[in-house]
C-alpha cells in the first residue's frame, strides 16, 4: 500500500561521452542503448549535465530580462512562419513566447538581440550562442544514436541537412485566483524532436504509456528530450510520442525554453523504406511539413489531438 515507487523519467548522463574532445566508444554504446529504450518506452528522457550550472543560470537571467521588455519591443520578433515570432493568444492566456531561428548561427542571435536591445546586451548574445551550440550537439548525438540503433546510419547526414531549428523561449504568468491553471494544453510535438528546459517552478506534465500523468521535476541544468511526430513518421511509429502539457501551480511566473528541430519545407517527410515490413505496415503518407503546419494552424488541425495522424495517416 502506497509502496509503489513514483514513476520517474529515465535519466541519461552525457557528461562522460567525450574525453579530450573525442568520443568514448564504449560509453557511446551504453548511452545509445538507454536513449533508444527511453524513446520507445517513454518517448522522452532527462538528459543531465549537458551544460554547466553557470551557463544555465545566465540563460535563465537572459529570459527574465527578455520578457520584462515592453510589449512593443517584443513585437519586433516577427517570423514568416506562424507561431515562430512573438506569440500571445487569448486561447492560452498565461503563455507568451518568442523565437530565434537556427540560433547556433551567431548572426541570427545578433539580429534578434539588436531588435530587442538596440543599445546592446552582450551577455544575452554570448550565453544564447554558447547554449544553442550545446543543444544542437545534443540533438545530433541523440538522433545519431537512434539511427544507429535501427541500422539507418546512411540517412543520418542527409536528414541533418534537411533540418532547421527554432529556439523558442516561453514565459507563463501565474493564474489569477479565478483563472484556469492550464499554461499549455495537452499536445504532442509535431516536429522531429524537442529539447526542453524548465526553471525551478516546474509545471511540465508528461503522459506515460499507461495514461498516468507524470509531473516532471529535473535537475536545474538538465533537459527533457521529447520525441516528435515527424521522427515517428520516419521510423513508421516505432517511438512513443508523448502527450504533454503545462499546469501552473503557485503564484510565481514560470520560464522555459524549447529547442525544436523541424524538417525544412519542400523536402518531403517520409518513412524510411527499411522501417516497413509485414509486421510494420506503412502508417503514414509522405508530406511536406510546411504544408502540414498551414493545415495545423489555419484549418483547425490545432484543435485535434491527432492532427498529424489525421493529415497523413494511412
Ligand atoms: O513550456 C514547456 O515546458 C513546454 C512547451 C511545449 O511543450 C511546447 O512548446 O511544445
Ligand atoms: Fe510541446
Amino acid at each position: 500500500m502506497g509502496s509503489e515507487a513514483p514513476i520517474k523519467l529515465p535519466v541519461i548522463d552525457f557528461s562522460q561521452l567525450k574525453t579530450n574532445n573525442s568520443i568514448n566508444l564504449s560509453i557511446w554504446e551504453s548511452i545509445k542503448t538507454d536513449v533508444f529504450k527511453a524513446l520507445i518506452d517513454y518517448g522522452c528522457f532527462e538528459a543531465s549535465s549537458v551544460v554547466s550550472i553557470d551557463l544555465q543560470e545566465s540563460v535563465n537571467d537572459a529570459l527574465k530580462q527578455l520578457f520584462d521588455l515592453p510589449t512593443e519591443t517584443k513585437l519586433r520578433n516577427t517570423s514568416e512562419t506562424a507561431f515562430h515570432g512573438y506569440v500571445r493568444s487569448p486561447k492560452v492566456p498565461l503563455y507568451e513566447s518568442m523565437g530565434i531561428g537556427n540560433p547556433f548561427i551567431p548572426e541570427n542571435v545578433d539580429n534578434f538581440a539588436d531588435l530587442m536591445w538596440p543599445q546592446d546586451n552582450p551577455k544575452f548574445r554570448e550565453s544564447i550562442k554558447t547554449y544553442s551550440k550545446k543543444l544542437r550537439e545534443l540533438d545530433e548525438i541523440v538522433k545519431k544514436m537512434v539511427f544507429e540503433s535501427l541500422g539507418l546510419e546512411k540517412y543520418f547526414g542527409e536528414q541533418m541537412k534537411s533540418t532547421s531549428y527554432l529556439l523558442k523561449v516561453m514565459k507563463y504568468r501565474a493564474p489569477e485566483p479565478n483563472e484556469s491553471d492550464i499554461g499549455l494544453h495537452t499536445h504532442t510535438d509535431t516536429n522531429i524532436m524537442t529539447i526542453l528546459h524548465q526553471d525551478e517552478i516546474g509545471g511540465l506534465e508528461i503522459q506515460m504509456k499507461n495514461e498516468e500523468w507524470l509531473r516532471v521535476k529535473v535537475s536545474p541544468n538538465s533537459f527533457i528530450v521529447v520525441a516528435g511526430e515527424t521522427f515517428n513518421v520516419w521510423l513508421n511509429g516505432r517511438l512513443h510520442v508523448p502527450f504533454h502539457r503545462v499546469v501552473m501551480n503557485g503564484n510565481m511566473a514560470r520560464y522555459s525554453l524549447g529547442f525544436f528541430s523541424v524538417q525544412r519545407a519542400s523536402i518531403l517527410v517520409k518513412t524510411f523504406y527499411e522501417m516497413v515490413d509485414e509486421e510494420h505496415p506503412l502508417r503514414y503518407k509522405p508530406f511536406d511539413y510546411a504544408e502540414f503546419l498551414k493545415f495545423f494552424y489555419k484549418e483547425g488541425g490545432i484543435q485535434s489531438k491527432f492532427a498529424l495522424k489525421n493529415y497523413c495517416g494511412i
